[in-house]
């Protein structure tokens, strides 16, 4: 314990000389009123009177799980105890053995870090740090990292052992997310392997099964008080559930006694909404009623905004006026990931949305389903933490007991596997169906299908070049392929920033639109920012939430990390040359071929996948209904919607997608016709090219004999581009020499002035100055001057429609 005791001493230690006013010292620890405060609250949390019991049996036993409720302290304190316990190296002594602990989502590893660092008085991203994606707040100091399951999960890829723990700490476990179910198939395996190695598994509900699956691990449970809560249903079902949130919360600030509220929503717009028009309500009451402070809390909530949560009511406005209230607005992140203080009304309508995968199609869906009940009790004893409570339900007692499933599904039996299975291939898990919760056979067959046709998997079912370097990504695997394959297509640039949008930005700009696709605007949205320096107004000015895109930013700057680490290469496309669209589209067609539809006679679009009709999204800013489209997401709400769409062209289809894959796919339509017109003549040209090539012999520049094959031949050309030199001519144009070599030289021989950069530069230059002419038979044709590109695409569209309005017509006709 001596390590123990200097890394206190260091810890603790604070200059008090340098006390700010504010609660902070200047070095950025808190001044010691602030600490002893916290200190003293740490005091009161059910898990400190537990705290030898604890070390006790995680002293004796290898794996230890404990059972508390929400708010007893587990996430703060037990990482404390188990640093007090076990000796973790410090920065001093090598090598260094953390302690870790997992958290289901970002906001609560930071939250949780950040509680932790002020309790130890230390500053957050040294002795105690966080792990997220796409942002890692940790330095040689840190011994208590809290990372997400998902970045334990993508550590072991590269240290498969973990050999930088001594104790694992695997928080929430009730949650039962697919990383968490992975972790606990991975960690059997290796505590196997490493008898130095401890872990502790924390839930907030009792898991018999957990106990069986770790050979009878010992569970410890930690008593908490809890105060009373009263439970009130609605008399019939509310159809809208977000007005009637808003008006009960009004309700409860006018009659009911003290104590804040916390309403659930689902999703963030309709968070940011009820915000507002509570604020409205409650303002136009006047002095009747106290003040309010309503915050807002979803998984996406930067770090700084998190902490209002925790932050106490507004003081009452006059002497022995009304009190204030805290009013939390929140996503399920403040069912259990996040536990706030002095609740005393819960807000439950009911209603959850989730992420669906359909295995059987294929497809992945975005729904608001109705609530578990055990979900829903869970929600009702937040009340009850520490006062005494009232949970109003927006749905009825019947609705409770008879429509609603006792328990949730685990995430593993609703999730598409891709990534985790592109995970375990590369931890090289021998059995993948040995984890627990076992998937249903089907869905893994489907991951592996798809790995496959993603061509990160081979025939053998191992990973290929490719699925390597797409494990190495933190994304799905359709979109970690776009990328890795962009430079192919020229535009990794433009891909890396719209890969950082998709991440957290889903609201299309209207003042940012590109018709040709969602995804271009938020391409747009992402230009502008950085053409902007990143002002602040900029976004405020345009209505953009400025932390988005400063996240989204981070993302692209990890995902540059991961690409140079990859040694992927860096290349974009020209923002005006003609082919700025087209890349950009095959690139993320190349990703995402699995996800298109096509636009059929009834005018709805059915998908590749799954064979489902949906429709395009009302917030998609597409110029009219193109004939296919890649599409990011299916959200399922009154109808099925696709959302964040691009318009594609079909000859790409089966240029970019595995032969036949799509006839493999669709059922017998429209579509399919299309597809194998498309096919089949691919499939000639393809024929052709053989035989041209098979008949092809290259000559060597000596006239006379043959010295190799086109790929000689190819490999001569790129050398000799290489080390090429361009001259510019006196009238600035380029020509391609008619001799077999296909060297650039000028019209008139001039002095020389340039490598291929130079040349290329002119090029684009060309191009951007390129206007297209529309030719007597309505085809387009780059001549005179005419129009710009927008012009240009204008046209296409308006083709398009008429194509579409003669084949609505046509089937009219037919069906009559
Ligand atoms: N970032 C924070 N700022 C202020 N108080 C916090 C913060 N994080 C936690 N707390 C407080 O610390 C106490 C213990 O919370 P803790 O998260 O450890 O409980 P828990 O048993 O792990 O609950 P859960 O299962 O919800 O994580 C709670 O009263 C909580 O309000």
């Amino acid at each position: 314990m001596s390590t123990e005791r200097k890394r206190n001493a260091r810890l603790f230690d604070v200059d008090r000389s340098s006390v700010s006013s504010e609660g902070y010292s200047l070095d950025g620890k808190l001044d010691s009123q602030r600490h002893s405060d916290i200190l003293q609250k740490r005091e009161t949390l059910p898990v400190r009177k537990q705290k030898n019991e604890f070390l006790d049996v995680l002293k004796k036993n290898q794996v230890i799980i404990l059972v508390g409720q929400t708010g007893s302290g587990k996430t703060t304190q037990i990482p404390q105890f188990v640093l007090e316990a076990v000796e973790v190296e410090t920065s001093v002594k090598r090598p260094k053995m953390m302690v870790a602990c997992t958290q289901p989502c970002p906001v609560a590893a930071v939250s949780a870090s950040q509680r932790v660092a002020e309790e130890m008085n230390v500053i957050v991203g040294e002795e105690v740090g966080y792990s997220i994606c796409f942002e890692d707040n940790i330095s040689d100091k840190t011994v208590l990292k809290y990372l997400t399951d998902g970045m334990l999960l993508r550590e072991a890829m590269a240290k498969p052992l973990l050999e930088m723990y001594r104790v694992i700490i695997i928080d929430e476990a009730h949650e039962r997310t697919l990383a968490t179910s992975v972790l606990f198939g991975y960690l059997k395996l290796v505590l196997g392997m490493r008898p130095d190695l401890k872990l502790v598994v924390m839930s907030a509900t009792v898991e018999a099964k957990l106990q069986d699956y770790f050979d009878g691990a010992p569970l410890m449970k930690i008593y908490c008080v809890h105060h009373p809560v009263d439970i009130f249903y609605t008399m019939k079902p509310e159809s809208d559930f977000l007005g009637a949130t808003i008006r009960s919360v009004v309700e409860i600030h006018q009659r009911e006694e003290p104590g804040d509220i916390l309403a659930f929503l689902t999703r963030q717009e309709e968070i940011e909404e009820a915000c507002h028009r509570i604020s409205e309500e409650i303002g136009k009451l006047g002095n009747k009623v106290g003040p309010v402070e309503i915050v807002y809390l979803h998984s996406t909530l930067p770090p700084d905004m998190q902490q209002k949560i925790f932050e106490p009511a507004p003081p009452p406005l006059v002497e022995d006026g009304p009190p204030g209230r805290k009013i939390v607005v929140s996503t399920i992140t403040a069912e259990t990931s996040l536990s706030i203080d002095r609740i005393a009304y819960v807000i439950d309508p009911g209603v959850v949305e989730q992420k669906f995968y359909d295995s059987r199609v294929g497809v992945k869906f975005l729904m608001v389903s109705p609530v578990s009940r055990d979900r829903a009790d869970m929600r009702a004893s937040l009340a009850g933490r520490t006062v005494p409570g009232k949970c109003f339900r927006l749905y009825t007692e019947r609705s409770y007991n008879q429509d609603r499933h006792a328990q949730t599904d685990p995430e593993i039996l609703r999730s598409d596997l891709g990534s985790i299975v592109l995970i375990l291939k590369k931890l090289e898990v021998p059995d993948l169906r040995h984890f627990m919760n076992l998937p249903a056979e089907e869905a893994l067959t489907r991951a592996l299908k798809e790995l496959s046709d993603l061509g990160a998997l081979d025939d053998k079912g191992n990973l290929t070049k490719l699925g390597n370097m797409m494990s190495k990504f933190p994304l799905d695997p359709q979109m970690a392929k776009m990328l890795v394959v962009s430079p192919g297509f020229n535009c990794s640039n433009e891909i890396l920033s719209i890969c950082a949008m998709l991440s957290g930005f889903d609201k299309v700009k209207a003042r940012f639109v590109d018709t040709d696709g969602d995804y271009l605007t938020l391409l747009n949205v992402y230009n502008e920012f950085k053409r902007n320096k990143e002002d602040l107004s900029w976004c405020d000015t345009n209505f953009i939430n400025y932390s988005v895109l400063k996240s989204a930013q981070n993302v692209r700057q990890h995902l540059v990390q991961c690409m140079s680490r990859c040694g992927i290469e860096m290349c974009r496309t020209y923002l005006y040359g003609p082919e700025y669209y087209d890349n950009i589209s095959k690139a993320i067609l190349a990703g995402y071929f699995m996800q298109v539809a096509h636009l059929e006679c009834t005018g709805d679009y059915l998908t590749v996948k799954g064979n489902q009709y949906v429709h395009l999204h009302p917030s998609n800013f597409l110029g009219g209904k193109p004939e296919w489209v890649v599409y990011h997401e299916i959200v399922s709400t009154s109808m099925n919607f696709i959302r964040t769409a691009m318009d594609v062209r079909g000859e790409w289809l089966v240029d970019i997608a595995p032969p036949r894959y799509y006839l493999k796919n669709f059922p017998n339509s429209e579509a399919k016709q299309i597809l194998e017109l498309l096919e089949k003549w691919k499939e000639e040209q393809r024929k052709w090219e053989r035989e041209e090539s098979k008949n092809k012999r290259y000559v060597p520049r000596k006239r006379g004999e043959e010295v190799g094959s086109r790929e000689v031949h190819r490999k001569q050309e790129r050398e000799e581009s290489r080390n090429k030199r361009y001259v510019l001519s006196s009238n600035c144009a380029w020509k391609r020499e008619e001799s077999k070599n296909k060297r650039y030289v000028p019209r008139k021989r001039g002095e020389e002035v340039g490598s291929r950069e130079v040349h290329r530069k002119q090029e684009r230059e060309e191009s951007r100055n390129k206007r297209y002419v529309l030719s007597s038979n309505c085809a387009w044709k780059r001549e005179e001057e005419v129009g710009s590109r927008e012009v240009h695409r204008k046209r296409e569209r308006e083709d398009r429609e008429r194509q579409w309005e003669e084949r609505k017509r046509k089937c009219a006709t037919r069906k009559q």
